[in-house]
């Protein structure tokens, strides 16, 4: 199976650096800057699950498409949407399937909308994963997995998400199939929205957050907060989301961060508008209050108004 993965960043460098590990036909569809760094020294990976140096396959938009791929690994930022979409177009043909990591649910009109519905299947990673200075993948988690499957009702196992399973299968990270895929990004959703907002309202990591006095009380009402806006819109929550969520907060190292709060750290642009700005919109269209995500987000939009 041919496999493109659009963007060598955190996400994208450590899951398809895995694949290419064993051995897994992978290109990367990168821009040039990127390009020049992987050819200079390699996709450096970095990880408490093992480090690895790979001379990987690259292509940018620039060059001449040399044939579809089967599977695309769709890892920008969300606020380079557009411009990837784009970039991506000549890559896909009739039987691409293209798989999305990013946080959120925002992107799937807009990918379904430009490759078709059926080309998208449903993806969430967690991981905790950067770019260092001179662009090595460094991974720090105990988790590192990939979850992805069809869309629809009948949850079945289609032919291609067997070859799909297939090839993910055997590396060092976790390609996991789901039966539920559109239930896990939406509680993916419900758990990042309120462990990225609370960490960069407070610009700091979970312990001192959670161990303050009140804190794991706040971190609920936040949880309470955004499951009531994504309730309200349909979203396929099970019942006890928010106990799950908090069970996994308290267990969560004191250091732990959110990739949103280390990008803050580096002064790079966040994905406010796609995470809990849109939570925002879908809270409005239901005539929902939501005071700690307007909180939230306002503090996202203060620090982006900030960079230049
Ligand atoms: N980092 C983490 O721990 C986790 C992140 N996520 C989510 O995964 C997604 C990706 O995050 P992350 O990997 O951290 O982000 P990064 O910024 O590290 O990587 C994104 C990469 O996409 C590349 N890119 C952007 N536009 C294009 C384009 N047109 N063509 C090719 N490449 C492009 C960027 O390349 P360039 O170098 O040229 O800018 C960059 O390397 C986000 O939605 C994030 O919320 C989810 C779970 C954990
Ligand atoms: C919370 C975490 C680390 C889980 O993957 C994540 O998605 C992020 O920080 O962006």
């Amino acid at each position: 199976m041919r496999i493109l993965v659009l963007g060598a960043g955190g996400v994208g460098g450590y899951f398809g650096g895995r694949l290419a590990e064993k051995g897994a036909d992978v290109t990367f569809l990168v821009r040039s800057r990127r390009k020049r760094q992987l050819e200079s020294d390699g996709l450096v990976i970095r990880s408490v699950h093992g480090d690895v140096t790979i001379r990987p396959k690259t292509i940018t938009a620039e060059e001449p498409v040399n044939a579809p791929y089967d599977l695309v690994l769709f890892s920008s930022k969300a606020y380079h949407l557009e411009e990837a979409v784009r970039d991506l177009r000549p890559f896909v043909g009739e039987r691409t399937v293209v798989l999305p990591l990013l946080n959120g649910v925002a992107h799937y009109p807009v990918l379904q909308r430009e490759f078709g519905a059926d080309r998208v299947i449903g993806g969430l990673c967690f991981i905790e994963t950067t770019l260092n200075q001179e662009g090595h993948v460094i991974q720090t988690s105990k988790d590192h997995f990939v979850r992805f499957g069809e869309f629809g009702q009948s949850q079945s196992q289609t032919e291609r998400i067997g070859q799909i399973e297939q090839a993910l299968g055997g590396t060092k990270a976790s390609f996991l199939l789901s039966d539920h895929i559109e239930r896990d990004i939406w509680h993916k959703y419900l758990f990042i929205a309120v462990i990225a907002g609370i960490t960069t309202l407070m610009r700091s990591p979970v312990g001192p957050i959670r161990e303050t006095t009140g804190g794991t009380e706040f971190i609920r009402s936040v949880f309470r907060e955004i499951e009531a806006v994504m309730l309200a819109h349909g979203a396929p929550l099970d019942g006890d989301i928010v106990d799950r969520h908090m069970e996994t907060t308290q267990r969560m190292s004191f250091e732990m961060k959110s990739s949103m709060l280390r990008d803050m750290e580096k002064g790079y642009a966040v994905e406010g508008a796609h995470l809990h700005g849109y939570l925002l919109e879908l809270a409005e269209r239901q005539g929902l209050e939501a005071p700690r995500l307007q909180a939230i987000y306002h503090n996202l939009k203060v620090y982006g108004s900030g960079l230049s």
